[in-house]
């Protein structure tokens, strides 16, 4: 199972979280978060390590920007970007890199998911990404009924994600061995390990990463 740790927002503790060696670390780039990534550049990051952006109904020109000046490879999409957005974005030419970007599109679940939306989205982004409805459009730091995704009908890798916390272990053991799980690429943590918004919590993140490597 990898690993995303969202919402990294000072340089120190970016370079201390990057030694854990994620496979992904997410960026905010949406004004009205308190995680939102407002500084110049982010450090240098070891290669194995997917810079994701994350925007919440941003224009086109916007995202590309960002994804060429902070060379992201992944863009998280937590907003009400149609497929005809997710599709356009893909195939933009970018300057930063030849491939097209990588695409995880989100979303909210509460109790009920009408799995139907997703169909438009399947030939034109890479991972879904389920996160708990709440006031905010993400970090909310809310678990949803992860056994919704029992009825999970699609074959795309998704991120599971919301409220996820050194508490949850005992429940992740659980879903890991569930039918829902088939097709969960990577758990997605943010809000539980944080002493305060954007400021990632080391210690507990080392035992967290150690369990989803050896179980
Ligand atoms: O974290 C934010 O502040 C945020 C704001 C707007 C859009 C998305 C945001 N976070 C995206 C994430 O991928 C979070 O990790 C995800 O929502 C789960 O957060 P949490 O419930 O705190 O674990």
């Amino acid at each position: 199972m990898k690993l995303k740790i969202c919402g990294m927002k000072y340089l120190d503790n970016i370079k201390q979280v990057a030694t854990l060696q994620p496979d992904y670390l997410g960026f905010i780039f949406y004004e009205k978060s308190a995680r939102h990534f407002d500084t110049k550049v982010i450090p240098e990051l070891p290669e194995t390590i997917k810079k994701t952006g994350v925007f919440v109904n941003a224009e086109i020109d916007f995202v590309i920007d960002k994804i060429n000046k902070h060379n992201l490879q992944v863009v998280q999409l937590h907003g009400k970007e149609t497929p005809k957005y997710c599709n356009d974005l893909r195939h933009t030419k970018l300057v930063s890199m030849p491939l097209p970007i990588k695409i995880i599109k989100a979303f909210s679940i509460k109790d009920e998911f009408n799995f139907d939306v997703l169909k438009p989205y399947e030939t034109v982004c890479d991972y879904f990404l389920f996160d708990t409805k709440g006031k905010l459009p993400g970090g909310n730091g809310l678990t949803f009924n992860w056994n919704t995704l029992n009825k999970y009908p699609s074959t795309k890798p998704f991120f599971l994600s919301g409220g996820i916390g050194i508490e949850q272990i005992k429940n992740l053991k659980k879903f890991q061995q569930s039918i829902a799980s088939k097709y969960c690429y990577a758990i997605d943590v943010n809000s539980k390990f944080e002493t305060k918004p954007g400021l990632k919590n080391i210690e507990f993140l080392k035992e967290f990463k150690q369990y989803i490597i050896t179980k």
